[in-house]
């Protein structure tokens, strides 16, 4: 697909010795969400961890705005600066005392060599705009040890918006908000895919939501068990054979 951000092609993973995923291919072209749906364990962390080549893979290819992940992981600077990741749990050590704003700053700054008083005003604007996107601007001041979960994960997606990016990667990204801040994060996700042409990969265990408001759907049981338009793909039977035929009777009679 040419208009692809992001190509996965036989795509096979190992955890030591476990075979967590199977030859899975996909793509999300530009302007599109992708959900990630299957059960616990069902090896959609790790494909994704693959995809960002953070953990090796056995084989298969992955493409990034036309660019091949190297064997190790690699992709060249300026594709990796388009690549926005949100993991399950951020890991991190309570006792740097850094602020909201130094944190989302970071996620602005180009990798490599730069003069500290370039661009500084640029820098300002783009951090108030990214915090206050998620409603997160009164937190500024604050250290990031302080924080509630939910508080965290706003200022986590922050990082994340405070540059113009390609494709955002999110890991079960909702949990731990609020009703209205899941809402307003949705909502968010929305203006990013159409009105600045993100291409989304999301891991999610909310099939109501992915119904109700994702282009596509990947259901994964260690291989992809079905793939298409929530309403084709989302069949019972399809459900069935990536959950089990008793996740499909109790989900019915709900
Ligand atoms: N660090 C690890 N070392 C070894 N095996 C692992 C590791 N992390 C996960 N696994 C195994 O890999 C398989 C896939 O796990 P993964 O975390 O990718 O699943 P998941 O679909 O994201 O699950 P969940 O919905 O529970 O987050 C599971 O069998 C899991 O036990």
């Amino acid at each position: 697909m040419s208009d692809s951000v992001l190509v996965v092609d036989g795509l096979t993973v190992y955890r030591e010795n476990h075979l967590a995923v199977q030859n899975v291919s996909f793509a999300v072209p530009a302007g599109t969400d992708a959900a990630l749906v299957g059960p616990n364990g069902a090896g959609k962390s790790t494909l994704i961890q693959a995809v960002l080549g953070i953990l090796p893979r056995q084989s298969g290819e992955v493409v990034v705005l036309g660019h091949s992940l190297s064997p190790k992981g690699d992709l060249p600077v300026a594709v990796r600066q388009h690549i926005a990741y949100l993991p399950q749990n951020f890991l991190f050590d309570r006792r740097i005392p850094i602020t909201v704003s130094e944190l989302v700053g970071l996620g602005w700054d180009r990798v490599g060599l730069q003069l500290p008083w370039v661009g500084r005003r640029a820098r300002h604007h783009a951090v108030r705009q990214a915090l206050a996107q998620v409603d997160a601007w009164h937190l500024r001041e604050q250290l990031v040890s302080g924080l509630s979960g939910g508080e965290t994960k706003r200022v986590l997606l922050a990082y994340c918006l405070v540059r113009p990016r390609r494709l955002l990667i999110l890991d079960e990204a909702p949990a731990g908000l609020d009703a209205r801040s899941e809402s307003d994060f949705y909502q968010l996700l929305y203006q990013l895919k159409k009105e600045q042409g993100w291409a989304i990969l999301q891991i999610s265990h909310d099939l109501d939501m992915v119904r109700r408001s994702c282009d596509r759907v990947l259901c994964l049981n260690r291989t992809l068990r079905c793939q298409g338009v929530p309403g084709h793909a989302l069949t019972p039977e399809n459900l069935s054979l990536a959950y089990g035929s008793e996740f499909v009777r109790y989900h019915h009679s709900c």
